[in-house]
């Protein structure tokens, strides 16, 4: 079964990777510099300001903005942690003038670009080079990962020894067992499922804690890594994202003493505050670090040494230098890096970092690194993701598996959309095959959330949770006019408005404004004058800006939004609905878009999609929208929820006329 399971997610990964090369490669094939700039997939106009040696001995490439051409780093969508090719113009480009990195900090000032070791030289080459540019590249890391990762899933010979991949690979018949324990819990404030889920993992080998919007998933792995914390385990944390794991680490960080916790990962991505917790820092700090710390002041001196070098000779005999120093660094750091992982308890890392170097080589000291594995947000990682814990600590043989997460909300991102059957081996997640596999006995369901209005939840209980979501007391009938500043007013007392437009002339039409777009996309822009009219509405029951979301699954949309409102509303918050997720605001205003005579609604039609947009907003949802198209649509989802929104919801029918 392995085999079988590791063959099919081979080829689904290596035509995955593909596609999102291709479509990397088309954009950077077909678009010029400038269009490239203004989809934000490049920045133009650097010059090097500066390259120091910045955390672990890594290289880093400080860029400014040309002053010649601007004084700011029109930035685009290049963000913390992107790779990236930092390239010259192309007649210097022959020279070996471009070299990739990761983007460690971004502001309009300076974007920091951490290189690796090997292409050291070829960023020192750019060093007088005016007029440099970034292009965003794709990160393939990811894919060799999960593809190496999946031959060793191939490689298992017969029945796996270890239990947990047995019970993944094979349909055993695994029962659950479930009792009341004694536990003692560090959080008084814990609700019953809560509770129960904690249980259910301090007895289960195998576990899923189904978290819902807003019903304390990580307030519920907190306490439990507290309580297998207590029982002396060793625990491995991950998530999909950095900020996944991030936002556990933080918490985790209140609770458990320092030196336990360490963070894994390049201290580039991960939130400043959670540095002190890095495997990468701490290595450099205290009196080990001291000594590392010189080292790495020999290879700074010796790099600003070879920027002045102008013979070919000299600078080879510096990089000479650079290279033995380097190596002594290695040396140190290692031993260094084996400690203080073996003396913490708790580490924290993305799926994909769970394979680092690091980690793998403790085992020459140790043969057990872990023994319960907690993946967050699986339902957001590719199945092949999560077994890179799994396969890169097989020797710790590990002996439980905590999945965390929520598949009513959005599966991975996956850029396959030419072949159903890939895309669809893509997007089940681990979390969907023990299902399918062994029913509910594994799930708990985390049932009462804080953050929404009952009415808000009402909904999105019924379709996608059985009906079985509760809300918690404090928020349960919260609305706008609670906020300190807000007035109780027709728009702040109510927590369900839909503006219906199916009487006016609110067309959707197509994105042909941008000609280089490769997917098109749809917008509504008489629907965005509505948005803004709620908006203007609701600031002037004095409801604050900052407090206000906007949503719309189309690009095209927000872009039109975000030109729109922030001309008034500079502090309004509008992204798609991938933006939000995991993310919440006191209102959300969500605008639907699709009005049209067919009653096409496309991407409307993914009820996960819709199940986030909805379950966002704490005190208010104002869904924009035409109710006609999406009661025609044939999708029962939405048929329902225009039904159910037309009993539950202040429907109001809007006037052009009234709101430009
Ligand atoms: N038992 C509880 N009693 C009171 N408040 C709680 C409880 N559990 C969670 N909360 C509150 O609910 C909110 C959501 O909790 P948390 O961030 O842990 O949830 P989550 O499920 O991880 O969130 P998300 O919906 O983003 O996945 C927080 O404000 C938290 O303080």
């Amino acid at each position: 079964m392995s085999k079988l399971l590791g063959e099919v997610f081979l080829e689904s990964i290596a035509h995955e990777q593909t596609q999102d090369t291709e479509l990397t490669a088309q954009l950077l094939k077909s678009l010029s510099l400038s269009q490239l700039v203004s989809k934000g997939l490049a920045v133009n106009h650097l010059a090097i300001q500066n390259v120091r040696t910045g955390l672990a001995g890594r290289m880093y490439v400080e860029l400014g903005p040309d002053l010649a051409y601007s004084e700011e780093v029109i930035r685009g969508e290049v963000k913390n942690g992107d790779l990236v090719l930092i390239k010259s113009p192309s007649g210097i480009q022959k020279d070996g003038a471009s070299c990739e990195g990761v983007v460690t900090k971004s502001t309009e000032k300076l974007i920091t670009i951490a290189v690796d070791e090997t292409r050291e030289s070829d960023a020192m080459n750019l060093y007088n080079v005016s007029r440099i540019h970034l292009l965003k590249m794709t990160n393939t890391i990811t894919y060799k990962r999960m593809q190496s990762t999946m031959r060793k899933l191939c490689e298992l010979e017969g029945t796996p020894s270890n239990d947990i991949v047995r019970y993944l690979t094979e349909s055993s018949d695994y029962t659950p067992q479930f009792q009341k324990l004694n536990t003692v819990f560090f959080n008084h404030e814990l609700n019953a499922s809560q509770k129960k889920a904690i249980d259910f993992s301090l007895q289960n080998k195998l576990s899923i804690i189904h978290g819902p919007p807003g019903t304390g998933k990580t307030h519920t792995l907190v306490e439990l890594i507290r309580q297998l914390h207590k029982q002396g385990q060793r625990v491995l944390v991950c998530g999909p994202s950095n900020i996944s794991v991030d936002t556990i680490l933080e918490r985790l960080a209140k609770v458990l003493p320092g030196q336990e916790l360490l963070r894994i990962g390049h201290p580039a991505r991960l939130l400043e505050r959670n540095l002190s917790h890095s495997l990468e820092v701490l290595s450099k700090s205290g009196d080990a670090g001291a000594i590392v710390k010189d080292i790495i002041q020999d290879i700074d001196r010796t790099l600003a040494k070879i920027k002045k070098f102008k013979s070919y000779k000299d600078r080879r005999e510096g990089w000479k230098e650079v290279k033995e120093l380097r190596k002594e660094l290695k040396l140190r750091e290692r031993k260094v890096v084996t400690d203080l992982i073996l003396s913490a308890k708790v580490i924290v890392s993305t799926l994909h970092g769970s394979s680092a170097r690091e980690l793998v080589n403790c085992y020459s000291q140790t043969e057990h690194l872990f023994d319960t594995l907690i993946i967050d947000e699986v339902s957001q990682s590719l199945e092949p993701q999560c077994w890179i814990p799994l396969m890169s600590h097989q020797k710790s043989n590990i002996k439980k598996l905590v999945l965390a997460g929520d598949d009513k909300q959005l599966p991975p991102t996956i850029k396959t959309e030419n072949n159903i059957k890939i895309k669809e081996t893509l997007s089940r997640t681990l979390f969907d095959r023990l299902v399918k596999n062994y029913g509910d006995s594994f799930r708990n369901l985390l049932d009462t959330q804080y953050r929404m209005n009952i009415d808000i939840m009402t909904f999105s209980s019924q379709k996608m949770y059985g009906g079985q979501l509760k809300a918690a007391e404090s928020v349960a009938n919260s609305t706008l006019a609670d906020l300190p500043t807000a007035d109780s007013t027709d728009e702040t007392e109510v927590p369900l408005i839909w503006y219906d437009t199916q009487a006016g002339d609110f067309p959707e039409k197509d994105d042909n404004n941008d000609s280089t777009a490769l997917v098109s996309s749809k917008l509504n822009e008489n629907e965005a004058y509505l948005v803004l009219y709620h908006i203007s509405n609701l600031a002037s029951s004095n409801v604050p800006q900052e407090a206000i979301g906007v949503i719309s699954p189309y690009n095209a949309q927000v872009s039109f939004l975000k030109k729109l409102i922030h001309n008034v509303y500079p502090l309004v918050e509008i992204s798609t609905v991938d933006g939000f997720q995991g993310r919440e605001k006191e209102v959300i205003v969500l605008s639907l878009v699709r009005s049209n005579d067919k009653f096409e609604v496309g991407f409307l039609a993914d009820e996960r999609r819709l199940n986030v947009a909805m379950t966002r907003p704490k005190k208010q949802l104002c869904v924009v929208g035409n109710m006609e198209t999406l009661r025609r649509s044939k999708v029962k989802y939405l048929e329902d929820w225009v039904t159910w929104s037309e009993e539950n919801s202040e429907v109001r029918y809007p006037e052009l006329g009234d709101i430009l």
